[in-house]
């Protein structure tokens, strides 16, 4: 079990910012989504013992949290959504004090660095200081310190932010080759085609409540079936009609996307549209993506 969390609450001030997060999670790769504010980078370090929480109970890989927090980091590894290193530090220093900090012996930490930093692509730059690095590679030595210490588990926080195609697609690559040396990956990110990429099921909160928790495939079925449709000038008058009879409709460029619940007939959409004088130029399945299952979610729990 990576984690098993029963009722967790957490307040700063008057803020709820976490509301009762009750989460049984299997071992494997899990997305960790939500909108801006949903409460995962709060859940995130809660979960790594950095931040109390206000009630309720929680243990990350069997160790009980406050209590064992820190085993829990020398298990655990994260790497942050923000920059957090002293700029003059080079990166051997910053790998090997994220090391010492996860418990390990200075010397070991050291000889680790090294190792982690050839691991991510860093090794000729492993002297340089870190303020001259670039965005690249300032989140590859952030991968490096989160598994300098061998971890069970990484938490991993938007890793592929500000990066281009082609670094994004390299740090995906080493995300999945860290998985496939059995670590359990918990990837919290905006980019819902990375969290496809790397994760197998997925934890959805929203305003600090989980939404859904279960494999992909399930949140993406949701017992919807999708049809792109595009009409002669009439998407918006097709989506109120669709709307009306309680179909969810979603105007995308030219298409409108339709979604329809379980039990309803495709026919159905082309029978509203018949009966109320809509010409159909263009009616296709489409395919359910996970940003689309996620939208739909967030907006059935608005
Ligand atoms: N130290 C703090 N003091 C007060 N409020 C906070 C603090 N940290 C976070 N919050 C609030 O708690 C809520 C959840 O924040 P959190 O950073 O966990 O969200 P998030 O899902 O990680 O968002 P994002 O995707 O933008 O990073 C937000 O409304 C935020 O403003």
């Amino acid at each position: 079990m990576l984690f098993d969390l029963d009722n967790i609450h957490k307040h700063y001030g008057d803020f709820h910012a976490l509301k009762g997060v009750t989460l049984r999670v299997p071992e494997g790769s899990v997305g960790l989504l939500g909108p801006n504010g949903a409460g995962k980078s709060t859940l995130i370090k809660a979960l790594l013992g950095l931040l109390d929480f206000s009630s309720g109970s929680a243990s990350v890989l069997g160790c009980r949290l406050p209590d064992e927090a820190l085993k829990v980091r020398q298990l655990v590894g994260y790497m942050p959504e923000n920059d957090c290193y002293l700029p003059y530090m080079t990166a051997v220093q910053y790998v090997s004090f994220g090391g010492e900090l996860a418990g390990m012996p200075r010397a070991e930490a050291f000889r680790r660095a090294h190792e982690v930093l050839y691991y991510v692509g860093l090794g000729e730059a492993r002297y340089r200081q870190l303020s001259g690095f670039s965005t690249g590679m300032k989140q590859r030595v952030k991968l490096a310190q989160a598994i300098v210490q061998g971890p069970k588990l990484v938490f991993l926080d938007e890793p592929t932010n500000g990066l281009d195609p082609k670094g994004r697609d390299e740090m995906l690559e080493l995300i999945e080759d860290v998985k496939s040396r059995g670590v359990n990956v918990v990837l919290s990110s905006h980019l819902l085609p990375d969290v496809e990429r790397v994760c197998e099921s997925v934890i959805m909160l929203n305003q600090g409540e989980v939404i859904f928790q279960g494999a992909i495939d399930e949140l993406k079925s949701g017992g919807e079936a999708m049809i792109e449709i595009e009409t002669k000038d009439k998407n918006e008058a097709l989506k109120a009609v669709l709307e009306a009879e309680g179909i969810r409709a979603i105007v995308e460029g030219l298409r409108l996307k339709v979604y329809l619940p379980e039990g309803h007939e495709r026919t159905k959409v082309l029978e509203l549209a018949v009966q109320n004088d809509i010409q159909i130029r263009h009616f296709v399945p489409g395919e359910l993506t996970l940003e689309n299952a996620f939208l739909g979610l967030l907006e059935a729990n608005a």
